[in-house]
């Protein structure tokens, strides 16, 4: 099995994807999430993993639209992963010496407190990926003089960690995804699943974004995650990026996305997978597989079918 990820060796997607297989000969690494998933898509690997939702960043942008845009992707499994931040450099430095930091925009996000009560003068230099800042300050880049990585990558790219602790929430958690093509076979349902979609509005309609949650609320399906991302093509127009609790195979989460496909003019299913948390899904009263049965069989009865 091949896999492609956001690389390089030593980011947290890699630790994500640690979790699912340890066969490192089959890990690709790409240079950016489009890239990681592109590979998939040209079949160059089967799977790609990336970063999807941090718990105090948000939803990951590049993620969500190349999931989107192109042929379709079956996601198949998330993962989650405990963030933590150190500063490191290429040896012992004060850190009034610190002017410049390169990481991954995400990253840098999530230490911003940090930065500003300990380095307030300190300037962003974007990086592909937190280990990609910690690899290329070990291949000698001179553009920046620390970089904000993992713990496990200082370590890898033999940096010295100046700065311990230094994420601003120190119970971040980053969620993972792993995407397969779309003929990819489904996962089997656990009781507790999540299903991804992404539902464009009707232009215009008042009302429509209630219509479309309603969906959701009246068939008892709870959201995990609801991101709004613009169509692209003009002003105003958007489409959501949402999580669902439940798998395709539960008959509430089949007669929501009946419902979607009646009223929304793109709906788009890109899969369904066991939650990493694994907590059973609470069902509402009447929301259960035999309600949804046996109210079909009971319209049937006043057919005489
Ligand atoms: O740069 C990395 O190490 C990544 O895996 C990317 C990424 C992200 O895109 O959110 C993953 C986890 C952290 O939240 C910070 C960066």
């Amino acid at each position: 099995m091949r896999f492609s990820y956001l690389g390089p060796r030593g980011t947290f997607t890699h630790m994500a994807l640690m979790q699912i297989s340890s066969d490192e000969g089959g890990h690709i690494p790409a240079i950016d999430v489009p890239a990681a998933l592109r590979m998939v898509r040209n079949e160059e690997t089967d799977f790609a993993v990336v970063p999807i939702e941090n718990s105090v960043e948000g939803g990951v942008n590049a993620t969500i639209d190349s999931l989107s845009n192109g042929s379709g992707l079956r996601i198949v499994a998330e993962m989650l992963v405990p963030i933590t931040f150190v500063l490191a450099s290429r040896g012992p430095m004060d850190l009034s010496e610190v002017k410049r930091i390169s990481t991954h925009p995400h990253a840098w996000a999530q230490c911003q407190n940090w930065i500003a009560s300990n380095l307030d003068d300190a300037i962003h230099v974007p990086g592909t990926s937190t280990a990609g800042s910690a690899k290329a300050m070990a291949d000698g880049a001179m553009n920046f003089d620390a970089v904000l990585c993992n713990p496990l990558s200082a370590e890898q790219y033999g940096l010295t960690v100046i700065a311990e602790g230094v994420a601003d929430n120190p119970d971040a958690v980053t969620r993972f995804i792993c995407a397969g093509r779309e003929g990819t076979a489904l996962p089997e349902r656990t009781g507790s699943d999540k299903t991804t979609l992404q539902v464009q509005l009707p232009s215009d309609e008042a009302g429509a974004l209630l219509a479309m949650l309603e969906q959701f609320a009246t068939r008892g399906v709870n959201l995990s995650r609801i991101e709004s991302r613009p169509v692209g093509d003009s002003l105003g127009r958007y489409q959501f990026s949402i999580d669902c609790e439940g798998h395709v195979e539960d008959e509430r989460v089949q007669a929501v996305l009946i419902g979607l496909h009646r009223t929304s003019p793109h709906v788009k299913f890109l899969g369904s997978y066991p939650s990493a948390k694994q907590v059973p899904v609470k069902l509402r009263p009447g929301t259960a597989d035999q309600d949804f049965v046996a109210a079909r069989d009971w319209v049937s009865n006043l057919l005489g079918k």
